[in-house]
């Protein structure tokens, strides 16, 4: 039965297949071990959020679906957490939006102070975890217009520039506390459902007010900030006042971390390809690994080629040092501690095989043209036994696979459908 086969005796026949490629299997675990991926606090609760006032714009984004056990409170979001990292091996962070405050008080979004995210720090203290951050811009009612920094009105601009003022606060006082940078993602949904005639206006507005967000410098080592593209949201088909060109020039032209999520392109651009032509202008990246399914839908990720893609750009163009790996994916479908499990493991997964390709004979037949010996060697590379190299690093961190992981997932599932 899958999960309860001879591990170390697979592993031992593994180990001797990828040496005869000059693959060790041994450092490839240690590499992959070295990789935390951010996992998106959101899949818990279907982008919900703790806010005791809440308005209804969603920003075009949406979850989908009514599976029992949505966590209520943060103490069940914690709850699902633990149970969800420790199917998951090796250490990670933690990806909040500022909608997840944990307090009694009801502050405004332009009032949020890093107090009202205490316990989340405790928490990733106690689990030895990082934690990342993200203003809310969306489910307010100063964001019904689908807009935000790029309102023509400047009172609700600096309602949101303040917001995005004191998260970028939060998240650097959450990088210092943890001694590991807080990533600090903005996202807004701002965009027009019609053919705009002033796009001029709308991006000189955004702009400005980014400026204005990001004139508190912060060490490097503390927060890190980070601009998110999209092609278009629902309600906001005609035009996205912060495109990929826009995001694209103003994180070269700032020095900001450049955010590519795999659901914001056309269906038939490669986030993977984008890596290396971005990284050569700016210096940071952050991913928001998702799957898109005609839109940006927002699927659990699978261990498909668009990832298996991704992972090998940053494994072999050296994009690990200076890319974070986060998720952003919300299906409320299906047990949403197993859409975590899924997507987290399917991210390792696609690591490990990028780490166990032979990287160095792949480049060198393409340095000398020999595309043929190239195709050879990466089709039949794919019959490689990484499964049993997945399974040895699962064993050795103490976490199921195959039928194991199932039950356990099960079980979990069951414990939490009670909830109302
Ligand atoms: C909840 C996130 O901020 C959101 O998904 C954003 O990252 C995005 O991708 C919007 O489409
Ligand atoms: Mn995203």
């Amino acid at each position: 039965m899958p999960g309860e086969g001879d591990v170390t005796n697979n592993y031992d026949l593994a180990r001797e297949a990828f040496a005869g490629w000059g693959v060790d299997t041994d450092a490839a675990i240690t590499a992959l071990s070295a990789v935390p991926i951010s996992v998106h606090c959101w899949q818990g609760d279907d982008v919900g959020g703790f806010e005791r006032k809440s308005g209804t714009s969603g920003g075009g984004i949406q979850a989908t679906g009514n599976h029992p056990g949505r966590a209520r409170n943060p103490d069940e979001l914690r709850a699902d957490l633990d149970f969800a990292f420790a199917q998951i091996p090796g250490r990670h962070r933690l990806n909040l939006h500022a909608c997840y405050l944990d307090t009694a008080e009801q502050p405004d979004r332009d009032e949020i102070e890093y107090r009202h995210f205490a316990s989340w720090v405790d928490w990733a203290k106690e689990n030895g975890l990082g934690l990342d951050f993200n203003p809310t811009f969306f489910a307010h009612a100063k964001a019904d217009d689908n807009l935000t920094l790029s309102h023509p009105d400047a009172g609700i601009r600096d309602f949101w520039i303040e917001h995005g003022r004191r998260c970028r606060e939060i998240a650097a006082a959450m990088g210092r506390e943890l001694g590991s940078a807080a990533v600090n993602n903005i996202w807004v949904p701002d965009g027009s459902k019609d053919t705009p005639v002033d796009r001029m206006a709308a991006r000189r507005r955004l702009e400005a007010s980014l400026d204005a967000m990001f004139a508190e410098t912060f060490q490097k080592s503390e927060l890190i900030d980070a601009v998110e593209s999209k092609l278009f949201g629902i309600g906001v088909e005609s035009m996205t006042v912060g495109s990929h060109e826009f995001y694209l020039g103003y994180a070269i032209r700032k020095g900001t971390a450049l955010c590519l999520d795999m659901g914001h392109f056309h269906p038939t651009e490669s986030v993977a390809d984008k890596l290396s032509a971005v990284a050569l202008s700016v210096e940071d990246i952050l991913l928001h690994v998702s799957r898109p399914v005609r839109w940006d839908s927002d699927h659990v990720v699978l261990l498909n080629d668009d990832l298996l893609a991704m992972a090998q750009e940053l494994v072999f163009a050296d994009l690990l040092p200076r890319t974070r790996i986060g998720l952003d994916f919300f299906d409320a479908t299906i047990s949403r501690t197993a859409a975590w499990v899924v997507g987290v493991r399917n991210m390792q997964k696609a690591l490990l095989r990028a780490f166990l390709l032979p990287q160095a004979r792949l480049k060198a037949l393409e340095a000398r043209l020999d595309y043929t010996a190239r195709l050879v060697l990466t089709e039949e590379a794919r019959d490689l036994p990484f499964a049993a190299v997945w399974a040895e690093y699962c064993a050795r961190a103490e976490v199921p696979v195959g039928e194991a992981l199932l039950g356990r997932l099960e079980a979990y599932q069951a414990a939490v459908s009670g909830r109302g």
